[in-house]
């Protein structure tokens, strides 16, 4: 049978982040979007890794497995590290990658371009049933462009410069992105440490 990883998200760009990362023989990547019957978990922690042990914490209580959670966002050198772990709800409760992206070009407006650093971070969180909850960090540094840029990925991608490659997140391939960023980078930690059939 195959090894069945629970990711506690319902973030669709997650979930494809995470199938290209970790699916492959013998492994599949399930979601909350699959357990329909639970209910959106609440996030009501202040840091990345209170919010993330929240959510893996609370599903792995109610399927008495293994689950994984991602809690992520985006911090800007300029807005003191603003929307970080308010990232998804930056314009307000319902979550739109579009207004965000227009708060944070409006907020920017009058930074220019040296003062514009940024990084996406994520904190990874694996509960199992009767253990201490572990966490793995991933950074992905870049700089906030003045307009959108490419169609790829999902949330902020779109004004997320990388420097290196000459272009935004929503440019780069996925193995591109997955290769540098910040969920990458965490589950490349992960992976170090935990083989995977043993979630
Ligand atoms: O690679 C990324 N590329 C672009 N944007 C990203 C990325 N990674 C996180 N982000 C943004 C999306 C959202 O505005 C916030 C995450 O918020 P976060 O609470 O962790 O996720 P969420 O509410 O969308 O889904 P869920 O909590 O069900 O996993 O940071
Ligand atoms: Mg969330």
């Amino acid at each position: 049978m195959a090894t069945e990883l629970i990711i506690a998200t319902t973030n669709k760009g997650k979930i494809n982040e995470f199938k290209q990362l970790l699916e492959g023989e013998g492994t599949i990547v399930k979601s909350l979007l699959d357990y329909q019957t639970i209910s959106d978990i609440p996030e009501t922690g202040v840091t990345f890794h209170e919010n993330a042990a929240i959510k893996a914490e609370t599903l792995c209580r109610l399927l008495n497995r293994t689950v994984i959670a991602d809690d992520s966002g985006l911090e800007i050198d300029a807005l003191n590290g603003e929307p970080g772990v308010y990232s998804a709800r930056y314009a307000g409760e319902q979550k739109d990658d579009q207004a965000n992206i227009d708060k944070v070009l409006h907020e920017l407006q009058d930074v220019p371009e040296g003062q514009r650093t940024a990084r996406f971070v994520c904190v990874m969180a694996v509960a199992q049933p009767d253990e201490e909850t572990i966490f793995f960090k991933g950074q992905f540094e870049g700089a906030i462009a003045t307009s959108r840029q490419g169609e790829n990925g999902f949330g902020y991608d779109p004004i997320f410069y990388v420097p290196a490659l000459g272009k935004t997140a929503a440019e780069l391939t996925s193995d591109e992105k997955n290769e540098r960023s910040h969920r990458g980078k965490a589950i490349q930690e992960l992976l170090k440490y935990k083989n995977l059939f043993d979630l």
